[in-house]
């Protein structure tokens, strides 16, 4: 196979965009990307799907005079959103879809690793396709069952997000931390269900939950610092079965963000005061589970950031914008605190939509653009 064209990557992303997949099931997505890598020539190409992580892949470029491995991730799996873009190109996989743009990251890679399978690169190129982002920490799982070890141990690692506020094919980066922390939230209320004409013999979750929701409310305006920043969002709420019918548990799934570890750790200690003081006052059960798993803050690499950004400035043809902390996770935050390297967004485009909306409609032009910029800064960094 030769060099893919705009067009070839564009039919491949709308494949990909098609058959998302949800965290760790990416099945049908592992195969398609293997199936184009091995498409690609394999003169200096290793391939390998690791067994602890089945559908992952790791691609090893091999360079002609290696001083060090450079690593590029990418995510693959996709998010529980119902589509409602029109595209003909539209999820087949209901209830499922690349609503966080997991399918342009995945051409964007593709591209890459098509340009550096055909031109060997100086440096070792190494690949990671990565499952579970979304939820599952597949970063943090892939380092945890030594995926990215021996000759797939990347000295220095980078990695995109894309992004609808900027225009298509713009880099946005930042030094220090580019995303939050995250730390997914599970309340469950156990009390008495009943007859909803006689609360006296029962002892009602939803009143307790409702009163819960609004007392979490208050740990963000009043128990930190304003000029510190950080966001309890409680997606989901589910209890009882039935309009007359009190409902004996409840249940509350939802995300804490911060910018450093110890906001979160700060804003995780507030919510269990907050739950504590539910289950006295209602004389109810409350367990709350917190699960930071991999999605700590990504921080950038001062020296490894600093060259990036100077890339990507001081290139005519790269829109380059210094962007401000976001709120978003990413289970990169784990990998780059295990291997020094660059997080940046790419930007496609969509300024009316927003990351996990059922409309997102990356522009495709970002996918070219994006090879552009990135194909230039691995070729400059490996020749400095
Ligand atoms: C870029 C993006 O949208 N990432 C996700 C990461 C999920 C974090 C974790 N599962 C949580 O919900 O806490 C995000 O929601 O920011």
């Amino acid at each position: 196979m030769a060099i893919l064209s705009e067009d070839e990557l564009i039919q491949i992303r709308r494949h990909l965009h098609e058959i998302p997949e949800l965290a760790l099931h990416e099945q049908e997505t592992h195969d398609y990307l293997l199936e184009i890598i091995k498409g690609f020539k394999q003169d200096y190409l290793t391939i390998e799907v690791p067994k602890e992580l089945p559908t992952a892949i790791l691609v090893l470029i091999k360079g002609r005079n290696p001083q060090r491995t450079i690593g590029y991730r990418t995510d693959i799996d996709a998010l529980r959103v119902e589509e409602k873009t029109n595209l003909p190109y539209s999820s087949k996989h209901p209830g499922v879809m690349h609503a966080c743009g997991h399918d342009i990251h995945m051409t964007v890679a593709l591209g890459l690793l098509n340009y550096f399978s055909e031109k060997q690169p100086q440096d070792n190129l190494l690949f990671f396709f990565q499952p579970a982002e979304e939820s599952e920490s597949g970063g943090k799982q892939a380092y945890e069952k030594g995926v990215l070890q021996g000759k797939f141990k990347p000295d220095e690692f980078y990695g995109l997000h894309d992004n609808p506020e900027l225009p298509a094919g713009a880099i946005g980066c930042r030094m220090g931390t580019l995303f939050a922390g995250t730390t997914e939230v599970n309340i469950d209320l156990w009390g008495k269900g009943g007859h909803a004409a006689f609360p006296q013999n029962a002892n009602d979750t939803v009143v307790a939950a409702a009163s819960l929701i609004m007392q979490i409310q208050t740990i963000i305006s009043r128990s930190i610092d304003p000029i510190q920043s950080g966001v309890i969002t409680l997606g989901k709420i589910e209890a009882g079965t039935i309009r007359n019918v009190i409902a004996g548990h409840a249940r509350i799934e939802g995300t804490i963000r911060g910018l450093t570890q110890k906001m979160i750790l700060h804003i995780d200690h507030r919510l269990k005061d907050v739950c504590e003081g539910i289950a006295r006052s209602y004389n109810m059960k409350v367990k709350l589970d917190l699960n930071q798993g991999g999605y700590w803050p990504v921080e950038n690499n001062p020296k490894l950031t600093k060259n990036f950004i100077s890339y990507m400035k001081n290139n005519p043809k790269v829109n380059f914008i210094e962007t401000a902390p976001k709120m978003t996770g990413e289970d990169f935050g784990f990998l780059l605190a295990k291997f020094p390297g660059t997080m940046f967004w790419l930007g496609v485009g969509d300024p009316g939509a927003q990351l996990h909306s059922a409309t997102l409609k990356p522009d495709e032009k970002s996918v070219q653009r994006g090879i552009d910029a990135i194909k230039g800064f691995l070729i400059n960094r490996m020749e400095n």
